[in-house]
């Protein structure tokens, strides 16, 4: 249950008067989400959803939040912040920064179908391109360096031959540079719990607070890793050809993207790999007892050392 600062009507009727968003109809919390607190909002004018943050600070706010206005401004499906009477998009509640949203249409998809897998892919495209006039800029900070160093600091906690294939990747990726590929504006976590579909069709990314500059293609290997993974950590024909497919009707890969496609995969899931095993066997104070299964992008880079085809046509000339 992610609503760890309860908010009662009683709270939110001066918070509300900030808005000109009507009368407070019904308030209910969010079950979904780790990190933040989230509440469906419903007033008399209509559905919104209100974020109370746990562990950004206003002053991390403004590179996550200016993105998604500067986003949905150029037309792509997110949610667009709301401003309050002084035309700022945080405000505060119960001593947590917030951010006020209309809630979007769609629900999240456990099993996405191959459209489905085109739209994300098709839409991810739209948004690296949307996001090239997006003057800010913020270092990944969860890049290669923070993979070998989160590897470092759980190795001693697997069994010697898991640790060698872990420190094999972490040595393959830190000999890699992807900085010399296209960069941008990146999600950085477009999972399939970050998508709302409405049928075959995008309600809207959410949850951009992994969002970062950084290679274009690292951000569609995250997004493949995720939305084309079947349950044994391969991955599927149709949907990883309709993703990518549908990503470069947008934007085609350049020359060196194609070369770099098989070793950026493992890349991606490598952050993953890393991730979990960091919240499995040293989480956070105060944070949830629920981490994802590391193993399961173990498997996923196991699969992508073991292909030959990647699903990528060859490079447009
Ligand atoms: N704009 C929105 N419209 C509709 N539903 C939303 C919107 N934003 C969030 N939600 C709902 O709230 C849930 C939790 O949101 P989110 O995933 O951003 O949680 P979080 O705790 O902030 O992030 P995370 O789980 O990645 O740590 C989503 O699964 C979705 O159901
Ligand atoms: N999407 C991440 C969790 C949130 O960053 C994972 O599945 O490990």
């Amino acid at each position: 249950m992610s609503v760890f600062t309860t908010v009662t009507p009683d709270d939110l009727a001066p918070f509300l008067k900030r808005y000109y968003i009507g009368q407070l109809v019904d308030l209910k919390g969010i079950a979904a989400g780790i990190t933040n607190t989230n509440y469906f909002v419903t007033t008399t004018h209509g559905r919104y959803v209100l974020t109370l943050f746990e562990a950004l600070q206003s002053s991390d706010l403004p590179y996550y939040v200016n993105l998604t206005a500067h986003l949905a401004h150029h037309g792509i499906a997110v949610a667009a912040p709301i401003a309050n009477i002084d035309d700022q998009y945080t405000d505060t509640l119960n001593g947590r920064p917030t951010l006020l949203v209309p809630c979007l249409p769609g629900t999240v998809v456990d099993e996405p179908n191959v459209a489905q897998c085109a739209q994300v892919g098709e839409m991810l495209a739209q948004m690296h391109l949307a996001s090239r006039s997006y003057p800010a800029h913020m270092p990944n900070p969860r890049g290669v360096q923070w993979w070998a160093d989160t590897a470092a600091e759980v190795m001693q906690y697997l069994d010697a031959d898991t640790a060698a294939r872990l420190q094999a990747e972490v040595d393959l990726q830190l000999r890699q540079d992807y900085t010399t590929l296209p960069q941008g504006v990146i999600h950085a976590d477009l999972f399939r719990d970050n998508v709302l579909l409405d049928g075959d069709r995008i309600g809207g990314f959410i949850d951009f607070y992994y969002a970062c500059n950084d290679a274009l293609l690292y951000d569609l290997a995250i997004a493949l890793n995720d939305w084309c993974r079947e349950e044994d950590g391969d991955i599927d024909r149709a949907r990883a050809e309709a993703m990518l497919q549908a990503y470069q009707s947008v934007r085609p890969l350049e020359t060196a993207e194609f070369a770099a496609w098989p070793v950026i995969l493992r890349g991606a899931a490598l952050r993953f790999w890393t991730s979990r095993l960091l919240d499995f066997y040293k989480p956070a104070t105060g944070e949830m007892t629920y981490a994802k299964d590391p193993t399961q992008y173990e498997r996923v880079i196991t699969h992508h050392a073991q292909r030959q085809d990647f699903w990528l046509t060859p490079a447009p000339v």
